[in-house]
């Protein structure tokens, strides 16, 4: 089983929110691996990047992320930085994946003050401009589809991946 879609994104994109909108249109179950890795970790995720670092953040990350493409069959929304690590991307080829582009202003306008994003809790507007600079080439790599989320509302995104991956 793979999933029906795979959702990428910065913090803010809207995985989470047009994921199991998209999800509950399609009739197909939402999974968030960010909520997965917490189940599996059995703590947040904040206090998993305290505890044991990001780079064990990751690599548990990845770890979901295989064995979700592998058993998992609805739309599944990764974290916003999973893209970073490259044994991640490598086992997105061949998957529908959908990246939710949002520019500066929006996203910081979406994620407030970051609250439960531990990578915002400095300066998030700073922190979110370089993440969004870091990261655009990784979602583009991994992405078979581009939309462009700017200006927008969650029902009008929604209506666009659901037209799109009922044509897939
Ligand atoms: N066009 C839009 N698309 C998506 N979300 C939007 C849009 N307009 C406003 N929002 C709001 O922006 C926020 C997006 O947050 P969401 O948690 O879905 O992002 P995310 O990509 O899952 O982030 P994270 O990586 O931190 O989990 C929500 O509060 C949502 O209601
Ligand atoms: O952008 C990131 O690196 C992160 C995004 C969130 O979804 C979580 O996966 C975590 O807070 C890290
Ligand atoms: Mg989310």
């Amino acid at each position: 089983m793979a999933p029906v879609a795979v959702f990428v994104g910065v913090m803010g994109a809207g995985k989470t929110t047009i994921g199991k909108a998209v999800a509950a249109e399609l009739g197909v179950a939402f999974a968030d691996t960010d909520a997965i890795i917490e189940e599996r970790a059995g703590k947040p995720i904040p206090e998993i990047f305290v505890d044991d670092g990001e780079a064990a953040f990751r690599a548990l990350e990845r770890e979901v992320v295989a064995s979700s493409l592998e058993t998992f069959g609805g739309i599944l929304a990764l974290g916003g930085g999973a893209i970073l690590d490259e044994g991640t991307r490598k086992i997105l080829t061949a998957h529908t994946v959908v990246f939710l582009s949002v520019e500066l202003s929006d996203a910081i306008k979406r994620v407030g003050l970051g609250a439960g994003r531990p990578l915002l809790a400095m300066n998030p507007r700073a922190t979110l401009k370089y993440l969004l600079d870091q990261r655009r080439p990784l979602y583009l790599e991994v992405a078979t589809h581009t939309l462009a989320t700017d200006g927008r509302d969650e029902q009008d995104v929604t209506a666009e991946v659901v037209a799109l991956l009922r044509g897939v």
